[in-house]
């Protein structure tokens, strides 16, 4: 049962984004957002019904106004949904002790070489129930929705042994059910060599590969396989044998590449086919090219060079190049402890040279493609589900401009109104 219909009016921009549903968006085509000045939408049963100026709707729907809830969006703007087409939503604790460490000099990969990093989470993981961790994550999810995130990406890794990655994975579900946002699930039970496989991580693959994989494919809980490809975690050989495997359980790969050393990740990932490669903090030029050529979307996260302290992705360079960029946040407690894309937004445009209106695109109708959801959601068009977001701007550059703020007036998701004057609204 869906609520009644919704009409918004008088929007100063609405960004639809149409026509973009079957590719990514590249080059310049990422910075063409199709707006609608004074714009209106009809929401009915879950769906856009229909967009256009405010006087053509309100003409076409004339009979039936009575029965709408109506949003004055005057002075505001309407988007899609934000995607959130990367993040480890499920786990447990929190590492603020490793943040102080960073600032005193250690590195990421120390902290993680010396028992501390994914391997500290994985041990608090593999003791959380599996309602500890549907517990913690919706409140991720609280805190995305009132971002404006409509639809998140979550990986297991945490586990690295079979019963706490399908603890994971389970846990991702259940959040799906229980909380207004989607959640699309990717394994990835390759996220780090766990201490038990120290000297032989060629052994922990094929138990990834034999033991797990026809699980994971046999209760359906993925659509996704992805990977830690780093010197010192696991190697382009080692990731290539794991994503190719994974297609064979009908898994699409996808990749953590080139983020703290250059390791041809990006390479890879055009080669078996990945449909994102994601990071590529280090990625190569001919990497870049690659993957443009194959058209695997570059999903960077620049919260995690922000908290890491790092040089960001190169994204103006891959967007000239070709690459289709999406944008995440990584939401995870080691390198990305946030849920707010729209600073992921201010920082992509800060930080790799994107400008406004390719961080839109990057965090909407891209990142949908980078998870394959492209044809549902991503965009403002006639049948697609009503994920939509009012901002409080009077134009899309204020978004970006008013930097560090969330700018959330109301959410809509499926159809119903789920944040409202900046607060949740929803039963969960
Ligand atoms: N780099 C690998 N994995 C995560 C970090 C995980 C963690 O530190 O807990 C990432 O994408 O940044
Ligand atoms: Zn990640």
């Amino acid at each position: 049962m869906y609520p009644k219909p919704i009409f918004i009016k008088h929007a100063n921009q609405v960004i639809t984004l149409k026509g973009s549903s079957q590719q990514p968006l590249a080059r310049e085509k990422m910075s063409d957002l199709h707006i609608i000045e004074d714009g209106a939408v009809w929401v009915e049963d879950g769906l856009i019904k229909a967009t256009g100026k405010t006087a053509d709707l309100a003409a076409q729907y004339q009979s039936r106004l009575e029965e709408a809830e109506i949003i004055d969006a005057s002075g505001k703007i309407l988007l899609p949904g934000l995607v959130d087409p990367h993040t480890h939503l499920v786990y447990a604790g929190s590492r603020e002790e490793e943040f102080n460490m960073r600032l005193n000099g250690a590195t990421y990969m120390d902290i993680m070489n010396n028992g501390g990093g994914i391997h500290a989470t994985t041990s608090m993981t593999r003791k959380a129930s599996e309602e500890e961790l549907v517990q913690e994550s919706l409140i991720r999810l609280d805190c995305f929705l009132k971002h404006g995130v409509t639809t998140v990406e979550a990986k297991s890794g945490y586990g690295l042994d079979w019963d706490t990655e399908h603890k994971q994975l389970l846990a991702a579900k259940k959040a799906d059910k229980l909380h207004p946002i989607d959640v699309v699930p990717t394994f990835m039970g390759a996220h780090a060599v766990p201490a038990e496989y120290k000297e032989n991580p060629d052994a922990f693959i094929d138990l990834v590969i034999e033991e797990m994989l026809p699980k994971v494919a046999e209760e359906k809980l993925a659509e996704f396989n992805d990977i830690f490809c780093e010197r010192g975690v696991f190697t382009p050989e080692q990731s290539r044998k794991l994503l190719e495997a994974g297609k064979k359980f009908g898994l699409t790969p996808k990749i953590h590449a080139d983020e703290i050393e250059p390791y041809e990740g990006a390479e890879l990932a055009a080669e078996v086919g990945a449909i994102s490669a994601d990071h590529l903090l280090r990625a190569s030029d001919n990497g870049m090219e690659m993957m443009a050529e194959k058209g695997v979307i570059g999903v960077l996260l620049p919260g995690t060079a922000f908290f890491l302290m790092a040089e960001a992705a190169r994204g103006r360079r891959m967007i000239d190049k070709g690459v289709p960029v999406a944008l995440s946040t990584d939401c995870n407690p080691g390198s990305s402890p946030t849920c707010s894309m729209p600073f992921m937004m201010n920082l992509a445009c800060m930080h790799m040279g994107l400008t406004p209106a390719e961080a839109i695109t990057a965090a909407t109708i891209n990142a949908a493609h980078a998870i394959n959801r492209a044809k549902e959601i991503g965009s403002i068009e006639q049948g697609k589900k009503a994920d939509l977001l009012l901002l409080n701007v009077p134009n899309y550059m204020q978004m970006q401009y008013h930097y560090g703020m969330n700018h959330t007036d109301t959410v809509i998701k499926n159809g119903e109104i789920v944040v409202k004057g900046g607060s949740l609204c929803c039963q969960r």
